[in-house]
């Protein structure tokens, strides 16, 4: 598909975990979660023309070895939203993969999410149907916070939403940095110790506050003990305010006061680390 006349676009926004407080070990598996989810205003991007049937295809830094078939979040929010709405329709949809895949900054559930937004805008379905939520909720904890993609609150297990104003947050400087592997979530989970070391509070106006914490640093890097140098390396930037693993990781992030200063340091630490992705943004 090109993105020609009568294509639709949307980016997949790369989600951050400001915090992410792990409460309880859920019967089903699952863990209650107090979260605190930002958007940053880069990601990948989907686009959409309409045709008979559904299909995908995939370009980009990050497209390979990720399949553009049935288990391509993609396809599941497309095939789910086109069953639920009894359409004859399809979509030819392209996607352009700039975020690592499997690296806690939402990459799939971004993708899914952004895929229901445009769907939804091709197909005439309102973007506050019902279906669309609950296809997004069945798709992923994260898809539902992925596709309102504003600064908010996530209890539950990350899909009870509640949107926060977030003034002091928007257009602030953040410089995301992967250390070039996959961490896959389900294990991170596993690993978390059962220590509730207490609840997320937020207080409005949002500023960054030291007390919030990512519970699943520790599990994340008995994974991957390479995240604790991205900490470490982001910590030392200056003018770093404030300093996390995003999600279940590897990718950690740092604001920033000054878009100055996060470039300079998305400068040092690409000349540093010549294997490690990094992402300048600012957050929406
Ligand atoms: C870590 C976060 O990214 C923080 O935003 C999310 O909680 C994970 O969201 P996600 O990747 O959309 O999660 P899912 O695809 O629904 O779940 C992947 C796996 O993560 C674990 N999982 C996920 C969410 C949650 N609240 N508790 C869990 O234990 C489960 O083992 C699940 O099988
Ligand atoms: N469009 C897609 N992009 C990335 N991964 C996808 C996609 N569709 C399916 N997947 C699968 O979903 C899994 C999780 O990928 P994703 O990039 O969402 O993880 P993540 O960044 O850790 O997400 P989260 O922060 O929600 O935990 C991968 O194993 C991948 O194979």
């Amino acid at each position: 598909m090109k993105g020609g006349p009568g294509a639709l676009r949307e980016t997949a926004f790369a989600k951050i975990n400001l915090a992410l407080h792990v409460r309880e070990r859920l019967p089903d598996g699952y863990h209650r979660i107090e979260t605190l989810f930002a958007f940053c205003k880069d990601g990948d991007t989907l686009e959409a023309a309409p045709a008979d049937d559904i299909s995908l295809t995939i370009d980009g830094a990050f497209a390979d070895g990720l399949s553009a078939g049935e288990d391509n979040l993609v396809i599941q929010a497309a095939t789910q939203l086109q069953a639920a709405s009894s359409l004859a329709s399809g979509a030819a949809m392209r996607l352009t993969k700039a975020l690592p895949v499997a690296s806690g900054i939402g990459g799939g559930s971004a993708d899914a999410a952004a895929a229901l937004r445009l769907l939804a805008r091709l197909w005439n379905i309102p973007r506050d149907s019902p279906v669309i939520g609950e296809i997004a909720s069945s798709l992923g904890a994260d898809v539902p916070a992925c596709f309102l993609s504003e600064t908010c609150r996530g209890d539950g297990k990350g899909d009870r939403l509640a949107p926060l104003s977030s003034d002091n947050l928007r257009e602030c400087p953040v410089l995301l940095v992967n250390p070039g592997f996959a961490v896959p979530t389900g294990p991170v989970f596993a690993g978390w110790d059962g220590a509730d070391r207490g609840s997320l509070a937020l207080s409005e106006p949002l500023k960054w506050d030291p007390a919030w914490r990512n519970d699943l640093m520790d599990p994340a890097k008995t994974v991957a003990p390479a995240i604790g140098d991205v900490l470490a390396a982001l910590e030392a930037c200056p003018g770093a305010v404030f300093t996390r693993m995003s999600g279940s990781g590897a990718t950690c992030f740092a604001l920033f006061d000054t878009v100055g200063e996060c470039d300079t340091a998305a400068e040092t630490l690409i000349a540093e680390h010549a294997d490690w992705w990094t992402m300048r943004s600012l957050l929406r």
